[in-house]
């Protein structure tokens, strides 16, 4: 084989492995995300044994470093990013792009390898949909946050009133899931929602509906495992919005990762007075899920002011909520009591 196409396997090779090894140590010492890690391992391992299928100390000896001209030719931001975002964009292109190159001139050795390094750059894509979208995410929701689950109540002024004490009370997210009412009037509601979170740091969902969620102009759609996926979520609401999407298991948790979900409920935790269930992963899920997942998860299902503890003490200071809050006499107060019990953990 021609030494230059020698030099050129080894110096992709090293391009790939050097911005593969930027990204997992950022996810691994800079996000504690034990998924993403994993993830990235995995395709670290993949590389480096289609690698091993060629002599690396062929590949080593045809190395010459000094009389490399692009060493002298470097861009203008070469030795500048300027935040997280910049750095990983730009390991993950070296990343994609080295790949791309070990992949066109493997063809001319063996197809079977080029085919083993395309497989690897598709994986490159998705691994940077994942940790784009984790760690953009986890800037979205502060780590202690309440999400509130309300229904349309009997009329548009208790409805109005009810969120407009959320809202005082700064709650970080308000959820609109009504199953009877009709679309319409669904939709009048998210209007006057709409209205009263516009220009204020409360965040409105709309569960189930993305095409309401895009008529009333929502920040985002929740999706149940059943559902719209969410890339079909995505696709009707459009880019910058949120969809979250519930999980019961840590499989399901991993899938939302992979489907570059922006949040993922997580229960049911304990039985609840506004919906049945059967099962119930409980505590033991949320401990599961936050010890190796970052993509922001919160704990649905039965929470109130006198179990919200042992959620926090699993690990998740994220608590999505609904009767707990719709039935008390003061219900920004309450969403201030499980901020402060979730902060003080
Ligand atoms: C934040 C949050 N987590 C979970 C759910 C439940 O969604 P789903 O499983 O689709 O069930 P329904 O709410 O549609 O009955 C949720 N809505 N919000
Ligand atoms: C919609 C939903 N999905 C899982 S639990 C739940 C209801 C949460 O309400 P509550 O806090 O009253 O149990
Ligand atoms: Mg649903």
């Amino acid at each position: 084989m021609d030494i230059s196409l020698w030099r050129t396997l080894d110096a992709a090779a090293n391009r790939a492995s050097e911005g593969l090894r930027v990204i997992e140590d950022f996810v691994r010492y800079g996000q504690n995300d034990v998924f993403l890690t994993t993830e990235l391992k995995s395709l670290r391992h993949q590389l480096d044994s289609t690698l091993q299928r060629f002599d690396r100390l062929q590949a080593i000896t045809s190395r010459d470093t000094f009389g490399d001209v692009g060493t002298t030719v470097q861009g203008k931001l070469e030795h500048a990013r300027s935040g997280w975002s910049d750095l990983l964009t730009a390991n993950f292109k070296r990343l994609q792009q080295a790949l791309r190159s070990l992949e066109e001139h493997a063809k001319l050795i063996d197809g079977e390898v080029a085919a083993n390094f395309e497989r690897a750059r598709y994986l490159a894509y998705s691994l940077e949909k994942m940790v784009m979208t984790t760690v953009a995410a986890s800037g979205v929701f502060p780590e202690v946050s309440i999400y509130v689950l309300t229904d349309g109540w009997a009329d548009g002024q208790l409805f109005d009133t009810f969120v407009a004490q959320l809202v005082e009370a700064e709650v970080e997210v308000i959820q609109l899931r009504d199953k009877n009412l009709d679309d319409r009037t669904l939709l009048v509601r998210a209007e006057l929602l709409r209205k009263r979170t516009a220009g204020t740091t409360t965040k409105m969902i709309l569960n189930d509906r993305a095409d309401l969620a895009k008529v009333s102009g929502a920040d985002g759609v929740h999706v149940g495992q059943e559902e719209l996926t969410v890339s079909q979520a995505r696709s009707v609401l459009g880019i910058g919005k949120l969809v979250g999407v519930s999980t019961h298991s840590i499989d399901q948790a991993r899938q939302a990762v992979r489907d570059g979900a922006d949040y993922i409920g997580i229960g049911p935790t304990f039985p609840s007075g506004t919906k049945t269930f059967d099962a119930f992963p409980g505590v033991d899920l949320l401990r599961e899920v936050a010890g190796e997942i970052t993509l922001p998860g919160f704990a649905i299902g039965g929470i109130d002011l006198g179990n919200v503890a042992k959620v926090s003490a699993a690990g998740i200071r994220r608590v999505a909520v609904s009767g707990c809050v719709s039935k008390a006499d003061d219900p920004g107060m309450v969403v201030r009591q499980l901020r402060e019990k979730c902060q003080n953990m």
